[in-house]
């Protein structure tokens, strides 16, 4: 893997190593205060331009278009919320996807299932293990977004968010975000509105280098990619994990997202 990552500055091969149990510790602290954490240059620069030369010509050929408009929420009704509520106002997203099955052999999956690396993210987010997916799509993403898309204000569905940026774009793409904007207790409606109205002060704005990595709470901190500028397309690796092992997509999650399926239920 020392040819992939940069195992030198962050040892996470050696997990009981002072220096990892450090990289550990500041990675926590970081999450708690920011609720996000960036480790530039985890991939390291060749491994990164590999990965986004191998999946551009895949992405020209047969990423999924996906263009939607959505709440924050992806729901249509909201408990609480009349449909005019301000925090159920519709953004437009649009996307490029591939999905792990057509991202063989690159360097991103080889990533993903490298015990140490999910010990290292399972370490940092206190759980006693994590696993990857079983499902042959969802497990790992590669999202590119071009000249005036993008991935509009949302919380994500899973507690932690985990990408590597692989091609970052000439302008836009930095990555907006909110910490702590609901509990699962205070759904902060006021809050939400406020974001979109864009009169938040607490928004931060993080512009990710390609092979950094990149973790925050998404489910309660809402977040966006703002739209990309230039022929350069931002490219993405999303990496998918769960506190219990063998989570798939049903065959109509898959159809929704990626539009085709390999479940057959
Ligand atoms: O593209 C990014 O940096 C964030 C991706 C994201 O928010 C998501 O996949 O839910
Ligand atoms: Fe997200």
């Amino acid at each position: 893997m020392n040819h992939l990552l940069d195992l030198d500055t962050y040892p996470i091969d050696r997990p009981d190593s002072p220096a990892c149990l450090a990289l550990v510790e500041s990675c926590r602290a970081r999450l708690a205060e920011d609720g996000m954490f960036d480790l530039p240059g985890f991939l390291r620069p060749e491994a990164t331009e590999a990965a986004a030369r191998a999946a551009a010509p895949t992405m020209a050929r047969e990423g999924f278009r996906h263009a939607r408009r959505h709440n924050i929420y992806f729901r249509d009704e909201v408990e609480g919320l009349t449909e005019n509520h301000p925090a159920m106002v519709k953004v437009e997203t649009v996307n490029h996807t591939l999905c792990a099955d057509q991202l063989q052999g690159n360097p991103v999956i080889a990533l993903y299932e490298w015990p140490p690396f999910v010990a290292f993210l399972a370490a940092i987010m206190g759980k006693a293990a994590l696993y990857p997916m079983e499902d042959p799509m969802a497990r790992v993403n590669i999202q590119a977004s071009r000249d005036g898309e993008a991935l509009n204000w949302h919380f994500d569905r899973s507690e932690f968010t985990t990408t590597i940026l692989l091609q970052a774009p000439d302008a836009g793409g930095e990555l907006e975000y909110r910490k702590d904007l609901r509990a699962p207790d205070q759904p902060n409606y006021d809050g939400v509105a406020a974001v979109l109205r864009g009169e938040d002060p607490q928004v931060r704005r993080i512009a990710l280098k390609p092979g950094a990595l990149n973790v925050f709470q998404g489910v309660n901190t809402l977040h966006r990619v703002v739209p990309v500028r230039g022929a350069t397309e931002r490219m993405v690796a999303i990496f998918a994990y769960f506190d219990r092992p063998g989570v798939a997509m049903t065959a109509r999650e898959q159809q929704g997202f990626y539009g085709r399926a390999t479940a057959s239920a």
